[in-house]
Parts: structure tokens; sequence; C-alpha cells
């Protein structure tokens, strides 16, 4: 990824992609403590947009709250920022990666006295899960590792350290076959996937986990307002892994995975092991909203 050509935002100006480099000594880099974002810029019927950035950098914003890191630069000012990184590198859809983080001005845990930098960076990001996978479904496993509990990291806040859980999950199951795993909390229920959240279908009724030691996935509430539009609720309750054995439909939700239809969960087929009717009708909606040929969704989409 640091061998490209282009440009980077990074404290306040855009610099040679190249360029953009930290010390070994970062702090963040040695405890974990960024906070980031994963956001789409799409290329829409009316040119390029990026898909509810306010959303996006208010979570940012909440996320250095919450572990009181103090980002020194306004909601409007991180916002313009990431619409001039997508024009300085000339693209037109994208994956954006705003992140907070403490530099190297000194050591040990406490972060006080550390400055809070913040770079900005975007790169063309395909399928997330395959293009296979968003049109015939992917194959998940049930992952060994536990959810974080919710009063360990802070399941609002899309912090750098909440990853290597994911990470464990993920190679954890890649390395036996299968696409993505999913992740239960400390009391075995579902809460979501490695990288995304997870909606089921069963009997014509939509349901997702409780979010409790999940992110609130900005994907999660768009699919919210496009179930709603089809006159469907989302019932929020606690799901087990069972529960998507016997259901007719899931997918998961996230920025990178956009909708992807799950064909199997743990060697059990989903439905007729395939991407499902209305998994496939909100996902073809959901392509619409996002290149903008859904004219009621434009306040989601931030023209550069
Ligand atoms: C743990 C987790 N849960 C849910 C989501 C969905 O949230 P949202 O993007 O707001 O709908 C994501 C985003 N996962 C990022 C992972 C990408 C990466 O591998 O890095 C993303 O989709 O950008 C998560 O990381």
């Amino acid at each position: 990824m640091a061998d490209r050509d282009g440009f980077i935002w990074q404290d306040g100006k855009l610099i040679p992609w190249r360029e953009a480099t930290t010390h070994v000594l970062t702090h963040s880099l040695h405890y974990g403590l960024a906070v980031f974002e994963g956001v789409r810029a799409y290329n829409t019927v009316k040119g390029t947009a990026i898909f509810r950035l306010a959303e996006h950098t208010q979570r940012l914003i909440n996320s250095g709250k919450i572990y009181m890191m103090d980002i020194p630069y306004s909601k409007d000012e991180l916002m313009e920022a990431q619409k001039e990184v997508v024009r300085a590198n000339k693209l037109e859809s994208c994956y954006l990666r705003p992140i907070a983080y403490y530099g190297s001005e000194k050591m040990g845990i406490s972060t006080v006295g550390a400055t809070v930098h913040v770079a900005i960076a975007a790169w063309p990001w395909g399928a997330y899960l395959g293009e296979e996978g968003l049109e015939k479904g992917i194959r998940v496993k049930t992952s060994s590792y536990t959810r974080h509990h919710v009063n360990s990291t802070m399941p609002r806040a899309k912090v750098a350290a909440t990853y290597p859980n994911s990470i464990l999950a993920n190679l954890e199951v890649t390395r036996m076959g299968y696409d993505e795993a999913l992740l239960l909390d400390n009391q075995g229920f579902v809460a979501e996937g490695a990288g995304e959240n997870l909606f089921i279908i069963k009997d014509g009724k939509i349901y997702e986990p409780e979010i409790a030691s999940a992110l609130t996935g900005i994907t999660r509430d768009s699919i919210h307002a496009i179930a709603r539009e089809f006159g469907y609720d989302v019932t929020t309750k606690r799901i087990t892994r069972d529960d998507i054995y016997l259901a007719d439909e899931a997918f998961f939700t996230g920025t990178a995975a956009e909708v992807t239809p799950i064909r199997e969960l743990d060697d059990r087929k989903i439905g007729e092991g395939k991407r499902g009717p209305l998994t496939e009708k909100i996902q073809a909606r959901f392509f619409d909203v996002v290149n903008g040929r859904a004219p009621e969704y434009d306040q989601w989409l931030a023209y550069v």
C-alpha cells in the first residue's frame, strides 16, 4: 500500500503518498489507540459522491471522544479534507480511510503529552468479499473467538485495538476455507461479522442481532431505511447461531462489504444456499442508492 502514486492528507496538508510516513515509535502503533473510518465514494450518475460522509465523520469524532482523543479538526474540516483527497487523486470511486492517531512524542501507556495526528488516504477497492460473493453469497463460519465484552474495548468506537479480535477470527476461518467469520458475544449470542453487521430473514420478517457488542454500522442504518421503504420493520433481538442455520436468508452489511449475501453458516445451507430474493432486492436498492439512482436518498450523497 505504501508504494504508489497519489496524495494523502496528513495533518492539514496534501502530501505525496510515499511521504505519508510515521515514526516506528508512534504511540498508536504500539498501544493500538487510533480511531478510524471506512468510507466509500461512488461514481454516481451525477458524478463522484461520498456515501454518508457526515455520519462517518461524526462517528470518527465520537470514537475519539469515547477514547478521550481530541481530534484537532472540526467535522466540516474533516469532511472537506475527505473530499479534497478524492479530488486530488482523481478517483471516480474509491474507499477512504481517515485515521486519527497518537504520534511519537512519547512512550508509555498514558496518551498525555502525545500529539493527535490525522491522515486521510483513498484508493480504489472493489468487492470486499469478492464479486462472486456479492452475487452468489459467501460461506461463513462461527469463530471460536468471542467478540469483546462491551466494557473492554468500547463497541461504539471504531478503534484499531478492536481489530486483532477480528483478525484472529478471520484468519481462523479463512485458513479452513471459509470466506468470513461470524463472532458471538460473551454470552454466546450472535454479535456481528469480523468487519460487518448481520441481518437474517425468516418467514418474511427481517431480524438483526442486538447491537450491544457490535459496531453501530452506517450501512446497517441505511438498510433499515431501505427495509422500511419496502414495508419491512427490522426486528432487533438476541439471535443464536442456529437461528441463522434455520433462516431463509442472511446477509452481511458494511462500507467495504456493502450488502453481501451469506449462503452458508457452519456448513449449514441458509435457505436454498444462495442469495435470497429479499436480499437481492435490498442489495439492488442499496446499489441504486449509493450510485445516485434513488433521488429520495440524495441527502446521503456528498458530491466532491
Ligand atoms: C466490526 C465491524 N462491524 C461492522 C462494520 C460495518 O460498519 P459500517 O461500515 O459503518 O456499515 C464494520 C466496518 N468494517 C470496515 C472494514 C474494512 C476493513 O477491512 O478495514 C468497512 O466496512 O470499512 C466493522 O469493522
